[in-house]
């Protein structure tokens, strides 16, 4: 072995010095981009600066400044490229490639070897030195057992024979370990890798993809592809790694803008940033579902999933029930329904006005609006009508040219008015004075009423809101009445979102985009089947990737995850659905996994990775201000052996005290829901804000039968556990929820506080 270790270095080393010659090469390119973009940018500002007093001067001055504009961003666009080769070079020549494997083709004699990479490299040959790991060959490393193999390549399936899978973990050009394996990708590299200590962001898994989440990566033919993984089973890894793999798969009519990724809040986006670059690629759009929502409903304020969160701790039994009924599929059906039975009568148009003048009043609009087949579908009939008020509108433009307003302020124009209004018009092509004041009239009197045209073309002719409330009247009883009072001021509740744009869009047909092609949607457990059914409707050519932990769900019961599963298919009416499961957990040490196991009724499923730690720790604190010097002792030894510890509690009341109480005492991070990163050290923060994170050390904090009584709180207690990397301790003031009190004792240990008798 050490023979052969010595001719895989030799080969490393050779692979590097082609790789920094490569890196030379391309630094030269990058640095000549980088000063024609300079030099280009600027040109452009001093032509910007110029020529801009005489108007002639001043359009030619624009045309020259677009053309820039053009060779600019063309150029940013070339450095961009050169920037990202540039890095990705960088990393190889660090660490080249991780796998390699011998394969025997039918026919051939002599075995082809080759090594595999998070990007491909050739030589002056054009000889492949290193394979990408999404190249259709690579899916054999990651698949294939010793013997015969097969893979999908562009021309169909192919199949040969898999001599030798070796697997390397190379650190600054040196092999650090090298073995060759049989079955999937061994453990060895692994137990190396999740044993390190927790980073601010999280990183690409390429090196060790697991067969189950490969398949996940490579599915290239599902509409809708559901994940359901435990906790730490790398759902997230393996969906950044597929982004990566579609943007590779299908480079040529695919791009990162095409995709979106809602990710469960900013923190999370933050620490999953990094992946994509480190594997070449461009990040995907990511966007939070509150962020969605609140581009859309602009000037009110959109609640958050975690203000909902906090608000349905204490909510009345009534309002609870009408969120419950708006975030089903049947609500949303309801909604459906209710346009394509509304008559013109029960449209809610409202004036259009310009100051208090009334340009077009509701019952015009009713009429233009009733004048119109019946046959055709609302969202038509709505755009008809809007095309006709525009046409409208034009005509009272021309008219409103000839009022008496307008000509006293032609002509009491200053000469700057007079050159502002004419600047995109040669004054020398006006022949006669009436047409230059016929021009200037028609400008003035457009600028004028151009809110009026706003408000056609944004549908502001229908009051959406009071639309919403009928329907709520109609279908909800009795719940129009919050509404109305939260939109009176300036607010929207969450639950209410969904159902409110599938009303607005197919009454005024907008809000579908049809450019994004690819939907990803973490933490799917905490969308309401409503919210799902609308972005799906959103985005209707995008096929839908979806991933999910049902016994995660924080806002919600956990769901059986078959339930889950079948009320999904219903709602997102798909050709091509497939459903994969990860039961196997990397995250935490194999005693975390085993006590999380213990918590969950069919916890069985889960497997743990076999990662050796120290056992939870149960604490029992007879008051608060014990809690927290418990607390601060706790602190103190886990940074002894972490990098990372993180207090996760139930809300963000709990974190504001423990901030409070803590703080002076050492420094500490409380995270809320502003925060963007997330450094190192201690941090407080709500479980809510703590999903899709992982830390080294995890203190859950009051885990007492007050804060976790029953099943309900199962998800909570389940999603705090299980962030915890290699220590979970668990503090309870008072009494245990019986959730931990059902675990077998074995597999936590329990501190017992022992009183020192006071000296004399
Ligand atoms: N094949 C793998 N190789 C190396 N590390 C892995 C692999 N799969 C998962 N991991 C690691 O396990 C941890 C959990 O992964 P990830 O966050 O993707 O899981 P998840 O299923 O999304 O978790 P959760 O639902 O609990 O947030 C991460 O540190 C990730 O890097």
């Amino acid at each position: 072995m050490d023979k052969e270790r010595l001719q895989e270095q030799r080969r490393v080393d050779n692979v590097v010095a082609k790789i920094k010659q490569s890196l030379n090469k391309k630094e030269k390119e990058y640095l000549k981009a980088h000063q024609e973009t300079s030099s280009v940018e600027k040109n452009y500002v001093q032509n910007a600066k110029i020529n801009t007093f005489e108007i002639d001067d001043r359009i030619e001055t624009n045309a020259e400044i677009q053309q820039q504009k053009q060779l600019v961003a063309k150029n940013v666009e070339n450095e961009t490229i050169l920037k990202r080769q540039l890095t990705t070079l960088k990393d190889l020549k660090k660490s080249p490639y991780f796998g390699r494997v011998d394969i025997l083709d039918e026919g051939e004699d002599i075995p082809e070897t080759l090594y595999i990479g998070i990007s491909s490299f050739v030589d002056e040959k054009q000889d492949f030195l290193i394979y990408d790991w999404r190249a259709p060959i690579s899916s054999i490393f990651y698949n294939g057992t010793l013997g015969k193999v097969s893979y999908d390549a562009p021309i169909g399936e192919q199949e040969t024979d898999l001599l030798k899978k070796r697997q390397f973990l190379i650190q600054n050009a040196q092999i650090k370990n090298m073995f060759d394996t049989n079955e999937t990708v061994g453990d060895n590299i692994l137990q190396e890798i999740l044993g390190s200590a927790s980073d601010e962001y999280m990183k690409n898994i390429v090196a060790t993809i697991q067969q189950e989440q490969n398949v996940i990566i490579r599915d290239t033919h599902s509409d809708l592809l559901l994940v359901q993984g435990v906790a730490g089973s790398g759902k997230t890894s393996a969906i950044l790694q597929r982004i990566a793999f579609l943007l590779y798969h299908s480079r040529s009519d695919l791009n990162a803008d095409q995709i979106v990724l809602f990710s469960p809040n900013l923190l999370f986006s933050h620490y999953i940033s990094e992946v994509l670059p480190s594997l070449g690629e461009r990040n995907m759009r990511q966007v939070t579902l509150a962020e969605f929502f609140s581009q859309r409903f602009e000037g009110l304020n959109v609640e958050t999933l975690f203000d909902s969160y906090e608000k349905k701790l204490s909510s009345s039994k009534k309002r609870y029930a009408y969120t419950q009924k708006k975030e089903t599929t049947a609500f949303m059906e309801n909604v459906r329904s209710y346009v394509l039975n509304l008559t013109a009568d029960d449209l809610q148009f409202t004036d259009i006005m310009l100051d208090d003048r009334v340009i077009f009043n509701k019952e015009s609009i009713k009429s233009t609006y009733s004048s119109l087949p019946e046959a055709l579908s609302p969202s038509h009939r709505f755009l008809e009508t809007k095309n006709l008020l525009i046409k409208k509108l034009k005509l009272f433009i021309s008219e409103e040219t000839r009022s008496k307003w307008v000509l006293d302020k032609i002509a009491s124009l200053s000469d700057e008015e007079y050159l502002d209004l004419v600047s995109d018009y040669k004054r020398s092509r006006f022949g006669e004075l009436a047409e230059e004041e016929h021009y200037l009239a028609l400008k003035i009197v457009k600028d004028r009423f151009k809110s009026v045209y706003d408000a056609i073309y944004n549908n502001y002719f229908l009051d959406i809101y009071r639309q919403y409330s009928a329907f709520l009247t109609e279908n909800l009883s009795g719940s129009e009445t919050l509404f109305n009072t939260q939109v009176e001021f300036h607010r929207l509740s969450l639950a209410d979102c969904a159902p409110l744009l599938y009303l607005r869009d197919l009454l005024t047909g907008g809000g579908q985009n049809q450019k994004i092609q690819h939907l990803f949607i973490d933490e799917i457990q905490d969308y309401s089947l409503a919210q799902l059914k609308y972005l799906k409707f959103a985005f209707p050519q995008a096929k839908l990737t979806l991933l999910g932990d049902s016994e995660q769900a924080l806002f919600s019961d956990v769901q059986e995850p078959t339930v889950f599963l079948d009320n999904l298919k219903k709602t997102l009416t798909v050709k091509r659905a497939r459903i994969i499961q990860l039961n196997k957990s990397y995250r935490s040490t194999s005693n975390i996994t085993n006590f999380i196991k213990a918590l969950l009724p069919d916890g069985n499923k889960i497997h743990a990775f076999t990662r050796s730690g120290k056992k939870p720790k149960v604490l029992i604190a007879t008051d608060h201000s014990d809690a927290l010097s418990k607390i601060n002792v706790q602190i103190s030894q886990l940074l002894n052996s972490n990098t990372t510890v993180a207090i996760i509690t139930n809300n963000m009341n709990e974190c504001k005290t423990i901030y409070r109480k803590l703080h002076s005492k050492r420094p500490l991070t409380l995270i809320d829901n502003t925060a963007r990163s997330l450094p190192q050290g201690v941090l407080v923060l709500p479980v809510y804000l703590a999903k899709g994170l992982e830390f080294d050390a995890v203190i859950a904090y009051n885990v007492s039968s007050n804060n976790y009584q029953d099943e309900h709180s199962l998800g909570t207690l389940y999603t705090i556990c299980s962030r915890a990397m290699h220590e979970l301790v668990l503090l309870s003031i008072g009494e245990t929820s019986p959730l931990i009190q059902s675990i077998p004792s074995k597999l936590f240990s329990i501190e017992h506080q022992v009183t020192l008798p006071h000296k004399n």
